[in-house]
């Protein structure tokens, strides 16, 4: 029987509001509004896709180490701007009225969610430009996630900035085959507009030891590959808006 998609809010034990979009086979994606991260991307088998720490530290503001965290505006560690940006450290809101990027209907079976972060007075201390970065995550019928990320310049002079999805892949064991889960058989596959660039990091085993919130091997099993926007910055007039998207999905290998 086909069911509809479902999207549903509820709270984690921060108290901090949660989305979880099911679709009609039983995939499903978690998103926080905790730094609009995606925290979960499950198979209809229940397996996720997704590497979170058994560290990780849950608690706001700082990021948790895992899913898919957004920098923006910057990437990497700059003077007076936190690493990698802040808005992964802030709490975003479920935009209620998005503007339409495509017709979504339940009843197709995708379940999508529309999240915003707006700058505040207290981040023009880190940032001087005020901004509106828009999320919309979409879970489709296949089971493939695509987040559509747009920046608005909402100042009244330009700005400039960098742009990463901090993708937290989950794999087999990085000692085998990179970007390989049980032993070969499937591989992850993006599909991506307005990110040119692509970040691959695995902190390997020494890093991994000064890294509180991250398990002594658990860089065995994980591999960041992130769609990105960091070597040509993006400029963006008043009034411009800026997009940058990627789909995954995983795809069967043949061999
Ligand atoms: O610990 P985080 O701030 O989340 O950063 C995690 C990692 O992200 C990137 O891939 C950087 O290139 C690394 O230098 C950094 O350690």
């Amino acid at each position: 029987m086909d069911r509809s998609a479902a999207v549903e809010v509820s709270e984690d034990e921060n108290e901090v509001s949660q989305v979880l979009l099911c679709n009609p086979r039983g995939a499903s994606a978690r998103i926080s509004l905790h730094g609009g991260q995606v925290r979960s991307w499950k198979t209809e088998r229940g397996e996720d896709l997704l590497f979170t720490s058994s560290k990780a530290n849950l608690n706001p503001p700082a990021a948790v180490r895992g899913g898919i965290p957004i920098c923006f505006p910057k990437f990497g560690n700059q003077v007076s701007v936190e690493q990698h940006g802040f808005v992964r450290n802030r709490m975003w809101i479920i935009d209620e009225n998005p503007a339409p990027l495509q017709s979504i209907d339940s009843s197709t079976g995708i379940a999508s969610i529309d999240l915003v972060y707006k700058s505040t007075d207290a981040d023009l201390r880190f940032w001087p430009h005020r901004f509106e970065l828009r999320l919309r995550v979409i879970l489709s019928v296949d089971g493939s996630l695509t987040l559509i990320s747009r920046v608005r310049n909402v100042d009244s002079k330009p700005f400039t900035f960098a742009f990463a999805y901090h993708t937290y892949f989950s794999i087999g064991d990085i000692r085998y085959r990179w970007g390989s889960r049980s032993g070969g058989k499937e591989d992850f596959c993006d599909k991506k507009k307005g990110l040119p660039d692509v970040v691959v990091w695995n902190p390997w085993d020494q890093k991994s030891k000064t890294i509180p919130d991250f398990g002594k091997d658990e860089y065995k099993f994980m591999l960041c590959v992130d769609a990105a926007a960091i070597e040509n910055p993006i400029t963006l007039k008043p009034g411009e808006e800026w997009t940058g998207q990627v789909e995954f999905s995983v795809t069967s290998l043949k061999y």
